[in-house]
This record gives structure tokens, C-alpha cells and sequence, in this order.
């Protein structure tokens, strides 16, 4: 097998989607397994990849194991896995907090690691995942990351003490962009706006605004200006969210986010 999942929960099955829709691993290509037979009946109807509730048999028959379990059971996990894994094999991580010297640690011999942070936005091919490498990774290993984890989206190695803060800005940060969705959608229907037609004209706001931060170049403020038309409807808008504290939520909201990856 070329690629092995330990664990085939939400961010498991939004990278095998993402990349079993580019195409560059074929699903029977592609193993999974979990302790909930519901789990893993759902990436095999879905994605149509080989499932078992054995994760020894992942470990020793692939040749890139993504750890996709919670954080808490990291350990378990590894300690069920690490005399099936050689010094051939690359480890991916995707889990916030379990840090390359924690995981060596584990598993208690020399193991390739690649420590990323994806997103669920893997599953349309528009993720963000950063990645760090410990010193066991060969430069071969680091290039088939790359290709593997940008398969379904943005990828950049990054040094090991920024993935709190990507856990932050890009890991977690999917969920509070939904929720923006769903509030301006919400607000949409108040004005009475049928609710497909305002989620759809919300995230094509969302998506475009996006859009135009990566592709013009400007400064995010600037943008907001070129919105902002004198004693117009923006900045109304725009004084009403800064007199809720909008920002400074956002702020306290992520650095809350980054704390909690930092000590788990
Ligand atoms: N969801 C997201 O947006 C992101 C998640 N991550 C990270 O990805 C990892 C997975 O998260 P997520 O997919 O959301 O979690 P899920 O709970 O959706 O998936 C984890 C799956 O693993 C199963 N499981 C638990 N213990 C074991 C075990 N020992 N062996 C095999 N399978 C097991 C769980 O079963 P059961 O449900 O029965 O416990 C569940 O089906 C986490 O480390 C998370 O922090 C990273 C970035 C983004
Ligand atoms: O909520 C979590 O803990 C995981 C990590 C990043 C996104 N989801």
C-alpha cells in the first residue's frame, strides 16, 4: 500500500478525498483503519479505499502512515504501531501539540516524521496544511510530502514552534469562518433572503474576498477601503462590528486556540 490512515475520521477522509480526486494515489492504493466499524464503512463507501480494524496491519504493509487518531490517543496508537514501523517507512502527524520530540520519543527509535497541520478544506483540494520534518527525514521524503500533502491544497514546510499558531490561523480557523457564514446567512434571511440563496450569495463573499487577498497582492485594509464608500452602508457596517469588539474577538478567540494546541 502507498498510503496508510490510522484513524479515517473527518480529517482523514478530507485528505484521502482530496487526493484520490487529483489522482495521484489510486483508492485501492489507499488503507485505513479504525476502532468504529461506522468509521471505517464510511472512507470504504465514500472513497472506495481498503478498511480494517487493524492498525498493525496499516502500519507494516504502507509506506506513508498518516496518524489520523485524536490527540489523546496518539500514544495508544503508537504504542500499538511502533515494532511495525522501519526506518523506511514516513510517518505524517496531524495532530495538534504532539510535538516531533514528543513523538520520537513514543516511538523509542529512529522514525521518519513529518509533523503537519491540514484543514478540512483538503476535501475540495483548497487546503492549507504547514509541515516541519525531524532530522531522520531525507530530502526525498520532504519532496513526496510536498507532493503528497499538496495534492489537496497549499502545503509549506514551516519551523516546529509556528504550528500553534497555524493551528490557529488555518488549522481551527475553517470552523470560525463557517460560523461567519452562517451568522451573515442568518442575517441575510432576517431581511428575508430564502436560507440556500443566502448561504450561497455568504460564501461566494467569503471565497471571492479570499480570492482577492491572494491574487491582488493588497493589504487587507486596503480592500476594505475600496468597500468602504463615504457615510455608505460598509462602514456603517464596518463601526458596528468594531464597536462589538469583531477583531479583538477574533484575536482572543485564536491566541485561546493556540494556547490550548500548545499544552495538549
Ligand atoms: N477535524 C479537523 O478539522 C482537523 C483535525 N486535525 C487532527 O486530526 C486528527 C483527527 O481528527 P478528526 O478527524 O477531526 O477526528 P475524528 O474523531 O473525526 O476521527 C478520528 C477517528 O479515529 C478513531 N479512533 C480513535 N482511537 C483509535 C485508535 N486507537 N485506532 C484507530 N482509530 C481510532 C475514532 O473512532 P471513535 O470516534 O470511535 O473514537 C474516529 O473514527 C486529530 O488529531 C485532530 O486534531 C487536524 C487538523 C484539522
Ligand atoms: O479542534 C481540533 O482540535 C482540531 C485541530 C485543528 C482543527 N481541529
Amino acid at each position: 500500500m502507498k498510503l496508510g490512515f490510522i484513524g479515517t475520521g473527518n480529517m482523514a477522509g478530507a485528505i484521502m478525498g482530496g487526493i484520490i480526486r487529483k489522482g495521484i494515489i489510486k483508492p485501492e492504493e489507499i488503507i485505513g483503519s479504525d476502532i468504529s466499524e461506522a468509521g471505517r464503512e464510511k472512507v470504504r463507501e465514500l472513497y472506495g479505499i481498503c478498511v480494517t480494524d487493524d492498525n498493525r496491519k496499516v502500519a507494516a504493509e504502507s509506506e506513508v502512515i498518516v496518524l489520523s487518531v485524536k490527540p489523546q490517543f496518539y500514544a495508544e496508537a503508537i504504542a500499538q504501531i511502533r515494532d511495525c514501523i522501519s526506518e523506511e517507512q514516513l510517518v505524517i502527524t496531524i495532530a495538534p501539540g504532539k510535538t516531533l520530540s514528543w513523538l520520537e520519543e513514543q516511538f523509542g527509535k529512529p522514525v521518519r516524521i513529518v509533523r503537519t497541520m491540514p484543514n478540512t478544506p483538503a476535501l475540495v483540494g483548497e487546503g492549507m496544511t504547514a509541515a516541519c520534518a525531524n532530522q531522520y527525514v531525507t530530502e526525498e521524503n520532504r519532496a513526496y510530502a510536498l507532493e503528497l500533502l499538496g495534492a489537496f491544497g497549499k502545503v509549506e514546510f514551516v519551523p516546529e514552534h509556528l504550528i500553534d499558531a497555524v493551528v490557529a490561523v488555518s488549522g481551527s480557523s475553517p470552523a470560525y469562518v463557517f460560523l461567519f457564514i452562517e451568522a451573515m446567512a442568518d442575517a441575510a434571511v432576517a431581511e428575508g433572503m430564502p436560507r440556500q440563496q443566502a448561504y450561497q450569495f455568504a460564501a461566494q463573499a467569503v471565497y471571492g474576498s479570499a480570492k482577492m487577498v491572494l491574487e491582488t497582492g493588497k493589504h487587507p485594509a486596503e480592500l476594505k477601503d475600496m468597500v468602504c464608500s463615504p457615510a455608505g452602508t460598509t462602514i456603517e457596517a464596518v463601526r458596528v462590528l468594531e464597536e462589538k469588539g469583531f477583531r479583538s474577538a477574533v484575536i482572543e478567540a485564536m491566541k485561546a486556540c493556540a494556547d490550548v494546541s500548545r499544552n495538549l
